[in-house]
């Protein structure tokens, strides 16, 4: 419960559709009890006319049909503004989880896969986004109910009135509480394997060609049943505890249906209470116990939502991996980079111990050096992907930390080793880094990464769909689409790790040489494991034990 109360401004910001939700939903359980009662009186007193009593029976059976037509308007509107409000809080979840999960996605914690993040943002969004609907509004009701027909029976029949008050209130409370209680780890359970079970198909289609060249798409297959078995094996227990809740309430409301029966024919026989009006208690006993129905599966919606809300505030609440200052200083006009006695790891070892560099505005650096010494994570410092153990990282002579991070990302662009297609046109790929760059300037970015020729013999041109991931072009030219993409950036500063990766000796050479123009003006730190051609760079430098020489 602690899990779902972290998100209570979220329900909140929802609260008058769940609020009239929650009134719609009472109109209809209390028309619904109230149309049992009525008709069970109705049908009794009816009866006992054609027994030679006098019966008016204009009024109940206006009532009958008056409370059938407010129950189904009632319901309608219940569904429509639950719903209605149930989507609001969708969108709002997602992007309260989006803008935590972005500063957050960790650059020195590698335990989270893509497929467990995809699951928390669908799947885990969905259990809790349906919390209200599903589990809090149902019990809120019933007790409103089950408290109401409480207060009639102690007025029209006190002793059925707290055998009614404790089986309602076991069932509403005692009951769902304690299915609560145990079934919060089969809850746990069920979430936990799901993502396992998304992660697992996730893994399988990324990784679909080579799992069939290397031979091994049974065991991967195995692998990914056994997820599922687990997981159908976690439903079926909490689907278990819940039948066995259920039976549980179907005991409670039978105990209160007899017990009314037993004690209203007590009193019927001293009088103390009329035929009509005990048939339609006992008929309204019945009908109360209908708002108790949904309840326990609620329950086991909750205890998925609560998993799925423990999941969510996980990501929520970790640290992010850098902060903005509270005041943050104005970004500095010059594009000077310096680090100064740097040292930087991921919990073991350092990567980068004691390094120095110092690169002066418009300057253009290469830095190559053998794999794993650390020059994708000296880049990442530069941006600000996260802080160094010691020493300074300053960008016009200011501290990186005083700087807003949307400041130092704005004034630097970055080409990673992995830098995304996104499913779109070459256009709208080229347009992030540049929404308002026009075709000339997408164009000469294309020529400078070298695949103008490319995109001009397409059919579409600039708008042709890459697909996702780039899937329609081959890797270079991807990789050339992304350089293109960095290049377009109005940028003051270029990081840019392997930019030739996917290219062709004379192409790299070729790049070399444009980006030496191209880029006349801004300040250039590339990454590189080609040779790079004479002149085309200021200064090169080989990182080698975590320094620069
Ligand atoms: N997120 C991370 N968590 C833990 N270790 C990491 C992480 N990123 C990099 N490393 C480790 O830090 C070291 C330096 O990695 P880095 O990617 O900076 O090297 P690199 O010089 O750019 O290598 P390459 O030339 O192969 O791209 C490597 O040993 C790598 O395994």
């Amino acid at each position: 419960m602690k899990s779902l109360l972290a998100f209570r401004s979220l329900f909140l910001s929802q609260a008058k559709g769940f609020g009239l939700a929650l009134l719609l939903s009472l109109v209809a359980l209390a028309a619904g009890v109230a149309l049992l009662g009525t008709s069970g009186w109705f049908i009794t007193a009816a009866a006992l006319t054609s027994a030679g009593l006098a019966f008016n029976l204009f009024a109940p059976s206006a009532l009958v049909r008056g409370f059938s037509f407010i129950r189904i308007l009632a319901r309608y509107g219940e569904r429509l503004s639950g719903h209605d409000a149930t989507l609001r809080l969708l969108a709002e979840l997602r992007g309260w989880l989006f803008a935590r999960l972005f500063p957050r996605l960790p650059l020195t914690d590698r335990s989270l896969r893509h497929g467990d993040l995809v699951s928390r943002l669908t799947s885990d969004v969905d259990a809790l986004d349906t919390a209200f609907l599903v589990a809090i509004g149902p019990v809120i009701a019933a007790l409103v109910i089950g408290g109401t027909l409480t207060g009639i029976l102690i007025w029209l029949l006190p002793p059925a009135a707290l055998l009614h008050g404790i089986c309602f209130a076991l069932a509403v409370v005692a009951l769902p509480a304690g299915l609560v209680f145990v079934s919060r780890r089969a809850g746990r359970d069920v979430v936990t394997r799901a993502a396992e079970a998304r992660a697992a198909v996730l893994d399988g289609i990324d990784g679909h060609t080579d799992l069939t060249v290397f031979g091994i798409r049974d065991t991967a297959e195995a692998g990914f049943t056994d997820t599922a078995r687990r997981l159908a094996k976690a439903k079926r227990h909490l689907a278990r505890l819940a039948a066995v809740a259920s039976l549980a309430v179907q005991v409670l409301a039978a105990l209160a249906l007899v017990g009314t029966l037993w004690l209203g024919l007590r009193a019927f026989t001293t009088g103390a209470i009329d035929g009509p009006v005990l048939a339609g208690l006992l008929l309204a006993v019945a009908g109360s116990f209908e708002a108790t129905a949904v309840i326990v599966r609620s329950v086991s919606k909750l205890t998925t939502a609560m998993a799925a809300a423990e999941r969510l505030t996980a990501i929520a609440e970790a640290p992010p991996t850098v902060l903005d200052p509270p005041a943050p200083a104005a970004l500095p006009v010059e594009t000077s980079l310096a680090l100064t006695d740097v040292t930087f790891g991921y919990g073991g070892p350092p990567v980068l111990a004691g390094l120095d560099l110092s690169v002066a505005p418009g300057e253009h650096v290469a830095i190559t050096g053998p794999s794993g010494s650390g020059k994708s994570s000296l880049l990442a410092l530069l941006l600000r992907l996260a802080d160094p153990q010691a020493g300074t990282v300053t960008l016009g002579g200011t501290g990186l930390p005083s700087l807003a991070q949307a400041d130092i990302h704005a004034s630097t662009a970055l080409l990673s080793q992995d830098s995304p297609l996104f499913h779109d046109t070459i256009r709208a790929n080229l347009l992030i880094a540049r929404p308002d760059g026009d075709d000339a300037a997408l164009w000469s970015a294309l020529a400078a990464a070298g695949i103008e020729s490319f995109v001009r013999a397409l059919p579409l041109g600039l708008d042709t769909l890459v697909g996702e991931g780039g899937r329609t072009v081959s890797v270079g030219q991807a990789r050339r689409l992304c350089l293109a993409r960095t290049l377009l950036s109005t940028a003051k500063i270029l990081l840019l790790d392997e930019p030739t990766t996917g290219l062709d000796r004379a192409a790299e050479v070729a790049f070399f040489e444009t980006l030496h123009v191209a880029a006349r003006g801004r300040t250039v730190i590339v990454v590189t494991h080609a040779a790079i051609p004479e002149g085309s760079v200021d200064r090169e430098l080989v990182m080698r034990g975590g320094r620069l020489e």
